[in-house]
């Protein structure tokens, strides 16, 4: 049996009603680069489903990227201009699971809101809008470009040597995609950096000493990861780790 990867779900309105959805791309890295079953969970705002519950089945988990962004107040900033696109469901859902499994040792995997959703479960917080810092480029996508620009190498990123990501993928320096507005402004003291851009964006983290594979990136390495090396080995990692769990809770 293939080990199992919870992951929780965006929230988003279509007409009437209200669906859970999670991007193609994150279960189609998942399948083909870390060789494990994705399983879907709902962002539930009405009795959600309990991180033990969760835990019970998963053998990791995955916090994908998402337009929406993470409610200020999580963090302590005042509240987002009207109208900004957020998904309290999925804040309430990550936000508690991410202390919780990482405190069990289960293996998790961070990717772009993944990365901050991390930073705030354990006491980050956020740039709400990064293009507007002092010294920062801006490390939104051009959405009026074609989708395989959107999510083509768009910066360097400098790994931490001797760090997690480093042993990950070997590399010093590497390009990545950029698909944000928002990044880490003040880094959860639990969190250790593992890359940043040129212009100081913190773009990996890793959780000191973590029971467990407990990894986040700022960019989109699921984009057709199996076209990319580093991506496979971040997405082989991570189902290794998750293999190592499955293993665990059997003997
Ligand atoms: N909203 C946050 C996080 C950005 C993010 O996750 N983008 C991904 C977009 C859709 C996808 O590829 O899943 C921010 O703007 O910083």
């Amino acid at each position: 049996m293939k080990p199992v990867i919870a992951v929780i779900c965006d929230t988003t309105q279509s007409g009437p009603h209200i669906y859970h959805q999670v991007g193609d791309k994150y279960v189609q890295a998942l399948r083909k680069c870390s060789d494990v079953t994705p399983v879907l969970v709902p962002a539930l705002s009405e009795s959600p489903v309990a991180v033990a519950e969760i835990m019970a089945f998963a053998d990791g988990m995955l916090f994908t990227g998402g337009y929406s962004n993470i409610e200020r107040h999580h963090y302590g900033a005042a509240p987002a201009p009207e109208g900004e696109h957020q998904d309290p469901a999925r804040d309430m859902n990550t936000l508690s699971a991410l202390p919780a499994i990482l405190k069990a040792g289960i293996p998790m995997l961070g990717i772009c809101r993944g990365l901050q959703e991390l930073n705030v479960a354990l006491g980050g917080t956020l740039y709400p809008r990064l293009h507007d810092i002092e010294g920062r480029i801006d490390h939104r996508e051009d959405k009026k470009a074609p989708i395989e620009v959107q999510y083509g190498p768009a910066h360097a990123v400098t790994v931490t040597k001797g760090g997690l990501l480093h042993k990950i993928v070997g590399d010093d320096v590497f390009m990545v995609n950029t698909v944000h507005g928002q990044g880490i402004n003040k880094l959860a003291d639990t969190l250790k950096i593992e890359a940043l851009a040129d212009d100081t964006t913190i773009e990996a983290v890793s959780v000191k000493d973590a029971k467990a594979f407990a990894l986040a990136v700022q960019w989109h390495p699921e984009w057709r990861a199996w076209e990319n090396p580093q991506s496979v080995k971040i997405f082989n990692a991570f189902g290794d780790a998750a293999r190592a769990y499955n293993l665990s809770k059997t003997n």
